[in-house]
């Protein structure tokens, strides 16, 4: 069980509220913020009124990443953590996984070295509890990105002529920043013709990856599994875990693996 509690009563910290430009400033001893297995719990221990606590759950995390900031007079030091909770689309009865990125600055010090140390030892345990989430399956909601192994080092494969030929810039604008989020190493593939996918893959030396991802329709999936039965180690090739990003026209795979496989 993961569950460290920090109470350093001259600790600073910045809340930023998803992408919204406002901050919510607080000074530490009137905050506790405490990190179990499951949540990091922003709490406030005084009574005054407005908002005394915010829980963000880690089965929604992604990643989180220490640094410092671009001021060098700064001598604070950040934490970030992105999240993907699902919530409700505007006017649909539908929900869907949205982008929330928590800021924390951390000031304990005038040194800015050990406010960094303190912001990556915040970050790791944060990254640490996300990975150990019990995989979730709740009604339509799907699995959690925690079944994913780590560190998850992925081959994708993008057929760029897919669907409206959107497949390379829907893979730029949103895959590659979740992939940084996430600190997953990956290798792009973006296929030149007919059979490319199906060629590499059946020559690939596939120790390399952990997982295979493909963004396009369900044809390139298609050419990717050929290709592994293809293989002479085809038993053990077709067991490497096969993801599916929509990217064509019509998606009916990707459409059936991540909304009606419950
Ligand atoms: N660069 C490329 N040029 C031409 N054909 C390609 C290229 N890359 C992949 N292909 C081929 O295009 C075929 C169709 O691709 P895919 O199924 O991904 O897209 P789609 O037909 O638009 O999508 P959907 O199956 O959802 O309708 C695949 O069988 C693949 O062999």
């Amino acid at each position: 069980m993961v569950t460290w509690r920090s109470e350093r009563p001259t600790a600073e910290l910045h809340l930023r509220v998803g992408t919204a430009s406002a901050i919510l400033t607080v000074a530490w001893p009137g905050w506790r913020r405490t990190l179990t297995e499951s949540a990091l719990t922003i709490q406030r221990i005084s009574s005054s009124p407005g908002r005394t606590k915010v829980v963000f759950n880690l089965t929604d995390c992604v990643g989180c990443r220490a640094y410092r900031g671009s001021d060098s007079a700064d001598v604070g030091a950040y934490f970030t953590a992105y999240f993907y909770p699902f919530k409700r689309r505007w006017m649909s009865a539908g929900v869907a996984r949205q982008r929330v990125e928590q800021c924390f600055r951390v000031a304990l010090v005038q040194d800015p070295r050990t406010n960094l140390l303190e912001a990556e030892r915040w970050a790791c345990a944060i990254r640490d509890a996300s990975v150990q989430q019990a995989p979730r399956k709740d009604g339509e909601q799907g699995v959690t990105n925690s079944e994913v192994r780590r560190p998850c080092r992925v081959m994708i494969l993008v057929n760029p002529l897919s669907g409206r030929g959107q497949a390379l810039q829907l893979f730029t604008g949103h895959l590659q920043g979740m992939l940084t989020e996430a600190a997953i190493p990956y290798t792009l593939v973006i296929t030149e013709h007919q059979n490319h996918a199906r060629e590499l893959v059946k020559k690939a030396d596939l120790s390399q990856w952990d997982a295979l991802v493909i963004m396009s329709g369900d044809g390139l999936l298609f050419e990717v599994i050929n290709g592994l039965m293809e293989r002479d180690d085809w038993q053990e090739a077709i067991q490497t875990p096969l993801g599916i990003l929509p990217g064509g026209s019509g998606n009916a795979l990707a459409a059936s693996v991540h909304h009606y496989s419950q």
